[in-house]
């Protein structure tokens, strides 16, 4: 049986001479994988090469010998990648056990090369058995009898054409290493994290969208230009609407401008929006395509931490009002998030280290193991500055962004409309988003959130949830990873009429998530206004 912990990391196939050797070397070598060729470990075992076994033993010798290799090698090479000869997977044995192997997990890459290029290679080399004599011949009816079999078995594909074999295996290395995070629901949809995965644009929006409106922000101008690259390449007409900045951007007079060019362009049910991006990018973008024509299909590129961890998933899009944030807006999934961890190189820190404050959350409410992963590289990740100097600290955002997503669709997944679990994501956001009104947007979202959460767990222990180590740890915590623990801004009154805005209140009464324990969120109804007040004074600093 093969089995997900031991199998390989990818399998290669493909024709002779397709560049399947050097594309799983080089491949192995990018992602510091174990690489096999199971033609060279045939030659090492038999101490002979593939030739001499050919002739010496004749061809079903050698593929009974082939097949061995294969089907051990399936089982037992963990993490690896493994590059097949052309013909074995026409063996009924080793096709069914790729079969299992797909089914388990892995990754059949089809490396796909041009018959003219094929031809030409295989009239050049001179130590391939089934090509001997009339070559081009041959390789042609080995193509047309396998071409099928590569294509049925494949999870990835790659042509070789127009590209150089170190650019196709970093983009293999890219598809190996995409994290996938499922959000399920009435319209299930999947969460894609990975260096390139903008690439994956046209599969997410499908063939029948015609026109597709990419909503994006200036500071981001560059990967909105890839991703209009990528859009007109597939075919689609393309509106770009660059929106003012940051919280700018989501107002109703952005909206309304947004959907006035959409009728000038003639926009239909059929066609889409991609939200390009920060939180307040995909914010707007997602209000625009749930209220267009009562709902079109978008897509979700988030270009900030914050986003890729949360803005970007979930369904809750909006604007703000002047009374106060996200005030206006809909329950909208998105068709699919694209979290092209590329994005993340032109990202300034200090909107790096807000992001840390919703990864936190997620840690608070649900995850240990992301406060573990902040705790310990909290000093690198304060100064991350999205260069790929130290991959290792790369592989843990790409991780803390995976498992902060899985928090978030957990919590959506079964209460997409908020009305209970998922109120727990809105740990610190209470507070968080008054202070966010009272300093008219200067403070960051995930810097308020922080303060909103010491706020919160002060709270929790004022009303006996929590002891004071929790709520040292919290602070210990928050700061260490270079956010907010306190303000000093408003006061206690203004605070209190704001926090009556929240969504979480009902009539006259608030609602506030806070922790029985660490990973044990729940709900705090109508506290009395002694405990909140005394909460609001404890976060304030003495100047
Ligand atoms: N819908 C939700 O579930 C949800 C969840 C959390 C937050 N939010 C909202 O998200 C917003 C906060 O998101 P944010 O922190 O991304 O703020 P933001 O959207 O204001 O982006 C911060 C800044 O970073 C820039 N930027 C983003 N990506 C960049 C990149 N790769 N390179 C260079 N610059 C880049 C933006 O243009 C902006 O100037 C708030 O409006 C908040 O309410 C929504
Ligand atoms: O997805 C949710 O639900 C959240 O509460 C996530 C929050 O981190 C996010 O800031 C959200 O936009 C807050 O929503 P709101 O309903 O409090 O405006």
């Amino acid at each position: 049986m093969i089995e997900s912990d031991s199998m390989p990391k990818a399998v290669v196939i493909g024709m002779p001479g397709a560049g399947k050797t050097r594309l799983g070397r080089e491949t192995a070598t990018l992602i510091k994988a174990p690489f096999r060729d199971t033609d060279q470990c045939i030659e090492e075992e038999a101490g002979q090469s593939v030739s001499e076994i050919f002739d010496a033993q004749g061809e079903q010798a050698f593929r009974d010998m082939e097949t061995g290799v294969i089907l051990d090698l399936l089982k037992d090479f963990s993490g690896g990648i493994l590059s097949l000869g052309g013909g074995a997977p026409m063996n009924t044995e080793v096709f069914q056990a790729l079969q299992e192997y797909r089914r388990a997990g892995g990754a059949v890459v089809y490396l796909q090369i041009d018959p003219e290029e094929g031809v030409s290679r295989a009239v050049r080399s001179d130590h391939r058995p089934l090509l001997r004599g009339a070559a081009s011949e041959r390789w042609m009816a080995l193509y047309r009898e396998r071409r099928s079999v590569y294509q049925e078995l494949a999870t990835i594909t790659l042509k070789s054409r127009n590209t150089t074999p170190r650019a196709l295996a970093r983009r293999l290395a890219d598809a190996l290493t995409e994290r996938v995070v499922h959000v399920s629901g009435p319209d299930p949809y999947d969460v894609r994290i990975g260096a390139g995965v903008t690439e994956r644009l046209h599969e997410m929006l499908g063939d029948q969208t015609m026109r597709v409106a990419l909503i994006h922000t200036q500071p981001v101008q560059r990967h909105s230009d890839h991703a209009r690259a990528l859009l007109r390449q597939a075919g689609y007409q393309v509106v770009d609407l660059t929106i003012p900045d940051a919280e700018a951007g989501k107002t109703i007079q952005v909206s309304q401008g947004i959907w006035e060019r959409l009728a000038t362009e003639g926009f239909t049910r059929s066609d889409a929006v991609v939200g390009l991006g920060g939180g307040a990018a995909t914010d707007q973008a997602g209000f625009i395509a749930a209220t267009w024509m009562r709902g079109i299909r978008y897509v979700n590129c988030p270009t900030s931490l914050l986003a890729m961890v949360d803005a970007s998933t979930g369904g809750k899009t909006g604007i703000n009002l002047e009374q106060g944030k996200n005030l206006v807006g809909s329950f909208y999934t998105p068709a699919g998030v694209l979290a092209d961890l590329r994005t993340l190189r032109t990202l300034p820190n200090e909107i790096f280290v807000e992001g840390l404050g919703e990864v936190a959350k997620s840690g608070f409410i649900m995850d240990g193991g992301i406060l573990r992963e902040l705790e310990e590289r909290a000093e690198s990740l304060r100064s991350f500055d999205g260069q790929e100097s130290d991959q290792s600290l790369g592989t843990v955002v790409q991780d803390l962004i995976e498992r902060t997503v899985e928090v978030k669709a957990r919590h959506v997944s079964v209460d997409l409309k908020e009305s209970g679990l998922r109120e727990f994501l809105n740990y610190g956001h209470t507070l968080g988003h008054a202070i966010e009104k009272i300093e008219h947007f200067t403070w960051r979202h995930g810097q308020a959130v922080s303060v909103g959460m010491v706020f919160a767990a002060e709270l929790a222990r004022i009303t006996g949830h929590l002891d004071q180590d929790a709520v040292d740890y919290h602070r210990q915590l928050l700061s260490s990873l270079g956010l907010r623990t306190w303000w000093n801004g408003g006061d206690f009154d203004q605070v209190l009429a704001l926090m009556h805005r929240d969504k979480k209140a009902r009539g006259n009464k608030l609602r506030f998530i806070i922790l029985d324990g660490l990973g044990k969120p729940t709900h705090l109804d109508d506290p009395p206004v002694s405990a909140l007040k005394e909460a609001f004074q404890a976060i304030r600093k003495e100047e």
